[in-house]
């Protein structure tokens, strides 16, 4: 068995996503779902299994204990990454992997120029792969006819429009919430860091000490950024978009972000799943992977 391991490598993670049925097309919804849905967009390809990987952790044990989980004959790999050493060094520990194993080892790297999207950028060379990814998923979860809003919460934030006929529009970059807290504490004599676990939950907004202040303008301000930013791309639409949510801020603020005539969607794996889908597309096509 071999299946697909598609890695989406960040500023922060590595994540690795195991999909079991990814070059098979037998997953595409039969009967009234796959009328909502365009022809050529089977569903989604959702991971069995997931890992995630963080840079200052040591990767060769929990990848190795993912792997015997997955009781694989060949890794097959697809990669899209937005930080180089964090790529090669995924790469490499995959490679020592699959020596010990005496396994085959295939590695595909994800560009904008080998998936399937139109891009209408200025450079799309230089637009993250990850948010090409995100966008080549919100194709497969998106109604035929409405435009998508991503949102992936990682080191940075990004809003990006994908609209009704699936092109790659550009969008919005700002800095994450982590980097945002670290900014106040590097950057000011008095201000400390607040730490992730603690903006879990809504802070209220009237902080009564330093740290609560921090957390209050961190957490709202991220929401009110996401909620103006899919405000102001939404008003150049004609159609509703759907809006996905996805990266590591996204659980905890994710039932904040609905507005009045758009809903959303929490898809942890999102560029993942993209990933996947941008590889059973290569292998689809002649002279591809
Ligand atoms: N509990 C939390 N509350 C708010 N933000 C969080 C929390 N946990 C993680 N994050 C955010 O998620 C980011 C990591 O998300 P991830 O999608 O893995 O990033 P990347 O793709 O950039 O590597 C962190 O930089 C931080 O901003
Ligand atoms: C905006 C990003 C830093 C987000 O990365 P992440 O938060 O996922 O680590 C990444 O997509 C990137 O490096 N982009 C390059 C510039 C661009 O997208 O236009
Ligand atoms: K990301």
């Amino acid at each position: 068995m071999s299946g697909l391991i598609a890695i989406d490598v960040g500023n922060s993670r590595v994540k690795l996503g195991y999909f079991p049925a990814a070059g098979a097309c037998d997953n595409a919804p039969e009967g009234a779902a796959a009328a909502l849905l365009p022809i050529a967009a089977p569903r989604l390809p959702e991971p069995d299994s997931t890992l995630g990987l963080g840079s200052d952790e040591s990767w060769d044990e929990p990848l190795a204990a993912w792997l015997d989980g997955l009781s694989i004959d060949t890794l097959r790999v697809a990669i899209g990454s937005v930080c180089g050493p964090a790529a090669e060094r995924i790469v490499a520990a995959l490679r020592d992997e699959a020596q010990r194993r005496s396994c085959e080892i295939n590695v595909v790297g994800l560009t904008h120029e080998n998936l399937p999207l139109v891009t209408r950028v200025e450079a799309p060379e230089r637009v993250g792969v990850d948010r090409l990814l995100t966008a080549v998923a919100a194709n497969r979860l998106r109604r035929p006819d409405a435009p998508a809003i991503v949102v992936d919460l990682g080191t940075a934030i990004t809003v990006d429009l994908v609209s009704a006929d699936g092109g790659f529009e550009g969008g919005a970059i700002l800095p994450g919430v982590r980097m945002s807290a670290r900014a106040l504490n590097e950057q000011t004599e008095a201000l400390p860091v607040s730490e992730m676990v603690e903006l879990d939950g809504s802070p209220d907004a009237v902080g009564k000490e330093t740290l609560s202040a921090i957390r209050a303008g961190l957490y709202w301000g991220a929401v009110g950024a996401i909620r103006e930013l899919i405000a102001r791309q939404r008003d150049r639409l004609t159609v509703t978009p759907q809006v996905f949510l996805t990266g590591g801020a996204a659980p905890s603020v994710a039932r904040l972000i609905g507005g009045p005539d758009y809903v959303v969607r929490h898809a942890p794996h999102l560029a993942l799943s993209g990933a996947a889908a941008a590889a059973e597309s290569l292998a689809s096509t002649p002279g591809g992977a």
